[in-house]
């Protein structure tokens, strides 16, 4: 670990980027180089590479997308293809043309198909349909992975990807609709319990699963995958493949987790579906074997998590991310 590299940390005032950050302070990192979407506009090519061309990067946690919950994928699939796939060819292309050797690109486990067997393994790519809610952005994670492999593969960088499961923690979107269902629920439960209400509604039937991991346990994954050493990686991963899973390898019911952000908000009303909303993917639980493998696990559970995003939403309430 080198902590005089200038490590570019693309996104950093979103929920993942912030954390790297504080990741990347604690550990003693020297020179973090960052830029607001004002700043830089990723998408943008040229200036992308003017970029790169004045600032002599070393390192590159690339953790700028277009990123929203169920709602916002199915209305704006759009936006979240063409976002996603400019920053990450311009990112990736512009490191490797100005000589960075190594970069770490966020994609998701939506890169896998819909019925995929469950754990889900890094093997399971491309075997099969993706699930529509989502497909254009999972396209554009898809991209991004083979844009690392492709580079990797052709010209001899080290270029990794690691797919996240579902996110949450202090930083997240709070938008009602466009958000995850996290800060959705810790938002719509608050404010039940703020107007007295005697219940809440949640979308969908609440019987998909999913994983969820605090973003600081993200944020020392990230850290830690982008510092093992090159063979050791490549022993871990598939043959001409860089990605490797991130998450906790449990999952629960969206019910469950209704339940659990209510017992920490301490609400006490109903808590009701809405089976007109989608339900996304029936099941989306992370094989994490090669992580563990590797000497890293996860350790906030989800009731200390929820917990601590629940005490940073209220610190931050009258100035929330939506
Ligand atoms: N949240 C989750 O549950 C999951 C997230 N991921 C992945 O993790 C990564 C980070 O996600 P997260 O932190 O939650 O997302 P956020 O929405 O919190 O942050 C995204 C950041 O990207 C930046 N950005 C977006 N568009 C541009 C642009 N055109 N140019 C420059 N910067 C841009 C924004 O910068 P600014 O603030 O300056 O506008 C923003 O801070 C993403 O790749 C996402 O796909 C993967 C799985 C789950
Ligand atoms: C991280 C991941 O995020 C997105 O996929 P998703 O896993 O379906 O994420 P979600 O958090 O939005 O929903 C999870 C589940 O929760 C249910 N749910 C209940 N009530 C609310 C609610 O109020 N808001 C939301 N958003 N969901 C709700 C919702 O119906 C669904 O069954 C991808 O598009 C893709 O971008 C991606 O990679």
């Amino acid at each position: 670990m080198n902590l005089d590299s200038r490590v570019f940390v693309a996104g950093h005032r979103g929920m993942v980027g912030s954390a790297i950050i504080r990741q990347l302070k604690r550990k003693g990192y020297r020179y973090i180089i960052t830029r607001t979407s004002l700043e830089l506009d990723l998408t943008n090519q040229a200036a992308v590479a003017v970029f790169f061309a004045e600032e002599n990067i070393d390192m590159v946690y690339l953790a700028a997308a277009k990123v929203g919950g169920i709602h916002a994928n199915n209305t704006y699939p759009a936006e979240f293809i063409y976002q996603n796939l400019m920053i990450e060819a311009n990112v990736i292309h512009q490191a490797f043309t100005h000589g960075v050797q190594k970069l770490l690109f966020l994609g998701s486990s939506c890169i896998y198909p819909k019925l995929a067997e469950q754990p889900m393994q890094e093997s399971a790519l491309l075997s099969g349909y993706l699930e529509s809610t989502n497909e254009p952005y999972a396209i554009a994670k898809i991209a991004g992975i083979k844009l690392c492999e492709s580079y990797n593969r052709q010209y001899g960088v080290d270029y990794r990807s690691v797919m996240p499961t579902n996110l949450y923690g202090p930083g997240d979107n709070y938008h009602p609709e466009n958000s995850h269902v996290i800060p959705a629920l810790i938002r719509r439960i608050h404010e039940a319990k703020e107007q007295g209400l005697s219940d809440v509604s949640i979308w969908g039937t609440g019987m998909p699963k999913r994983e969820f991991l605090h973003v600081d346990d993200m944020a020392k994954a990230s850290v830690f995958i982008m510092n093992l050493d090159k063979s050791i990686y490549c022993n871990h991963v598939e043959p001409m493949q860089s990605h490797i899973n991130v998450g906790t390898g449990i999952d629960c019911s969206i019910l469950e987790v209704a339940q659990t952000i209510a017992n920490v908000i301490e609400f006490e009303g109903q808590i009701k579906t809405d089976p007109s909303k989608p339900d996304g993917a029936p099941r989306k639980l992370m094989d994490v074997d090669r992580l563990r493998q590797l000497g890293w696990e996860a350790e906030i559970k989800l009731d200390i998590g929820v917990r601590d995003a629940y005490e940073s939403f209220c610190k931050n309430i009258d100035n929330l991310r939506m």
